[in-house]
């Protein structure tokens, strides 16, 4: 565990900013200020940038007030108890008082306890929030008087990344596809129901790829997809693990897939034969026992719809389902979704035999891939996301990135189409990293 504050903001040996809190200033400003809210951000290196944007509202920020990493087994615990610290030390002028104003924190946790990459919490220097008709800017400075107020103008586009090359990550998709099968096997011997298996690609481009290019990119052909950037992660999100608002919990699940073929008319009909199709129904229904069980007792009552629906997106269409419920003790968001992680979604039934055949036969490091990735505020709500359709930056080379995507494999799956569907969640990373 280690905090990494800036340099105008001292900490002792455990992580505890001591003398000087975080002032914190929220002032509306006019909700027309751009089309996109990720149109705003400066150029920054990837891990200066934050990103929670879907339909044009959300939140964006550049620059890190405070930071604060974890590892480990207690990454969620740790991670919590230092933003309980920060946000009720934090001094704090917020004139607008809706969630996401006032102190903000971004956060992305590893998939894996064992894994080295962790968990941050990042609160940037300057965020920029919009919700309908309503926007904001907050700007953060640690201990000392507050920097003057930034001027906010639509950013000249970023330039495209140079020469991208993809290449096998990990495992080749020919290998990949095996353990795939031995994975089938093992479900067939009656060991497991479910276990999400992924890979992962790697993208090297000719000199270091500006996020912003991402997030534009991501933003505009994803629009139903929360598109995110936290400390060098950025994808655009499908699944919503939980949002906390004003006492009310909402989880999108997702689980069982169809790629789309391009042409209307037919993926209506694909729309229909995912919706009826038992492999996905049962894979689903996995994800959505997992969700409802975890959320149940921090909800006093809640609402699980017994079927779901089919969610278009422009590279695949998913079974989803909309969980609710009425949050009845004050577990916070990053709580919560620590609580639920990881779902039957990203990881499988029942989760301790799931997690194993994972490690024994993945052959990789998931990183903070499927691992939870948003934001929360001082009062606790927030919303944290499912990190897929993502891509990981290089710890030391920005021009280097790492792709992932996986499945969900039951009783019925067979393994290439495994592999194609793997290749349709790939989709939209490798077209933001295109320049076509
Ligand atoms: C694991 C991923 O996606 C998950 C698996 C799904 C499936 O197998 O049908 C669908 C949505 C996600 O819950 C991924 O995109 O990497």
């Amino acid at each position: 565990m280690s905090i990494l504050p800036s340099p105008a903001d001292p900490a002792d040996s455990r992580g505890v900013p001591t003398a000087l809190p975080l002032v914190v200033r929220t002032v509306q400003i006019p909700a027309t200020i751009a089309g996109s809210l990720v149109d705003l951000l400066p150029a920054r290196g990837p891990r200066e940038v934050t990103s929670w944007v879907r339909r044009g509202d959300g939140l964006v920020g550049w620059g890190r007030a405070a930071a604060f990493t974890a590892a480990g087994t207690h990454r969620f615990a740790d991670a919590s108890a230092w933003w309980a610290q920060v946000s009720e030390a934090a001094v704090v002028r917020d004139e607008v008082r809706l969630p996401g104003t006032g102190v903000v924190a971004f956060g992305s946790f590893s998939y894996a306890a064992s894994s080295p990459s962790g968990a941050t919490l990042v609160v940037p220097e300057v965020l920029v929030g919009r919700r309908g008709s309503t926007a904001w800017l907050t700007t953060v400075a640690a201990g000392a008087q507050l920097p003057p107020t930034p001027a906010l103008a639509v950013q000249s586009p970023p330039e495209a990344p140079e020469d991208v090359r993809f290449a096998d990550g990990s495992l080749s998709a020919a290998r990949w596809e095996g353990v795939v099968a031995r994975a089938v096997a093992r479900i067939a011997a009656g060991e497991l129901d479910k276990v999400v298996l992924a890979r992962d690609l790697a993208a090297d481009a000719a000199g270091p790829v500006d996020p912003r290019w991402l997030l534009r990119r991501l933003a505009e052909r994803y629009e139903t997809t929360w598109v995110f950037a936290v400390d060098g992660l950025v994808g655009a999100t499908p699944e919503l693990l939980v949002r906390r608002e004003r006492g009310l919990v909402t989880s999108r699940v997702l689980a069982g897939t169809i790629r789309r073929s391009g042409n209307d008319e037919h993926d209506l009909a694909l729309a229909a034969s995912l919706a009826r199709s038992s492999k996905d129904l049962e894979e689903h229904e996995y994800a959505v026992r997992s969700v409802a069980d975890a959320l149940a007792p921090h909800c006093s009552s809640m609402n699980v719809p017994d079927s779901p629906f089919v969610l278009h997106l422009a590279n695949v269409m998913h079974l989803a389902t909309d969980v609710t419920g009425v949050l009845r003790d004050g577990t916070t968001s990053l709580g919560l979704a620590a609580s639920l992680h990881p779902s039957a979604a990203v990881c499988g039934t029942p989760t301790a035999s799931a997690d194993s055949l994972i490690d024994e036969v993945e052959g990789m490091d998931r990183g903070r891939y499927a691992g939870p990735v948003g934001w929360l505020d001082a009062t606790g709500d927030g919303e944290w996301g499912i990190a897929l359709r993502c891509a990981a930056y290089d710890a030391g080379d920005d021009a280097r990135l790492r792709l992932f995507a996986g499945c969900g494999i039951v009783a019925g799956s067979d393994p290439e189409a495994e592999v194609a569907e793997s290749d349709a969640k790939l989709v939209p990373m490798r077209d933001a990293l295109s320049t076509l």
